[in-house]
């Protein structure tokens, strides 16, 4: 089995708000691997990122992402750095993978202030800023499709991606 869609951003991309969306206009199971780890874990991702450090996290993130990719049948959200490992860059080959763009003054206003996202917790927009300029070529090499969310409604934005999946 495999996800219908797999959906890839940058932090404040959507991927929870849109992937939710689309699996209740689809009618399939919305997973996210955010949520996998931490129902694992039995902690927030912040508090794991203080507990046991991010490579910790990315262990954790790399064994979710491939179990997800293996078992689930529905819409897969991934963690914003996912795809910093090449390793799940790799699984991905094969997969309809959409990416969800977003630039940097809309990211900035949708995390805020940061809270509840570790790697976010100092300087919001610096730290997006650095992120975005780090991932956007590895989003874009997983990506099969490419969906612009900047000054759009997670509606409109679901809508377009269950466009691009009718066959
Ligand atoms: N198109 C949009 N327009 C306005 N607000 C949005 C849009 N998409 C998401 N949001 C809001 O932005 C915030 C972040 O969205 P969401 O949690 O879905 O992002 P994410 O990509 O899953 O982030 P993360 O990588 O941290 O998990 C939420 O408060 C959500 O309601
Ligand atoms: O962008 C990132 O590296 C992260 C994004 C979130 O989805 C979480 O996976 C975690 O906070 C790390
Ligand atoms: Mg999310």
């Amino acid at each position: 089995m495999a996800p219908v869609c797999v959906l890839v951003g940058a932090p404040g991309s959507g991927k929870t708000t849109i992937g939710q969306a689309l699996a209740a206009t689809l009618g399939v199971e919305f997973r996210d691997t955010d949520a996998d780890i931490e129902q694992l874990a039995g902690k927030p991702i912040s508090e794991i990122f203080v507990d046991e450090g991010e490579a910790h996290f990315r262990t954790l993130e790399r064994a979710a992402v491939a179990a997800a990719l293996a078992a689930h049948g529905g819409v897969l959200a991934l963690g914003g750095g996912a795809i910093l490992a090449e390793e799940n860059r790799a699984a991905l080959v094969g997969h309809t993978v959409v990416h969800l763009s977003v630039e940097l003054p809309d990211a900035v206003k949708r995390v805020g202030l940061g809270a509840g996202r570790p790697l976010l917790a100092l300087n919001p927009r610096a730290t997006l800023k650095h992120l975005m300029e780090q991932r956007r070529p590895l989003y874009a090499e997983v990506a099969t499709a490419t969906v612009i969310t900047d000054g759009r409604t997670p509606e409109e934005i679901a809508a377009e991606v269950a466009a691009l999946l009718k066959p």
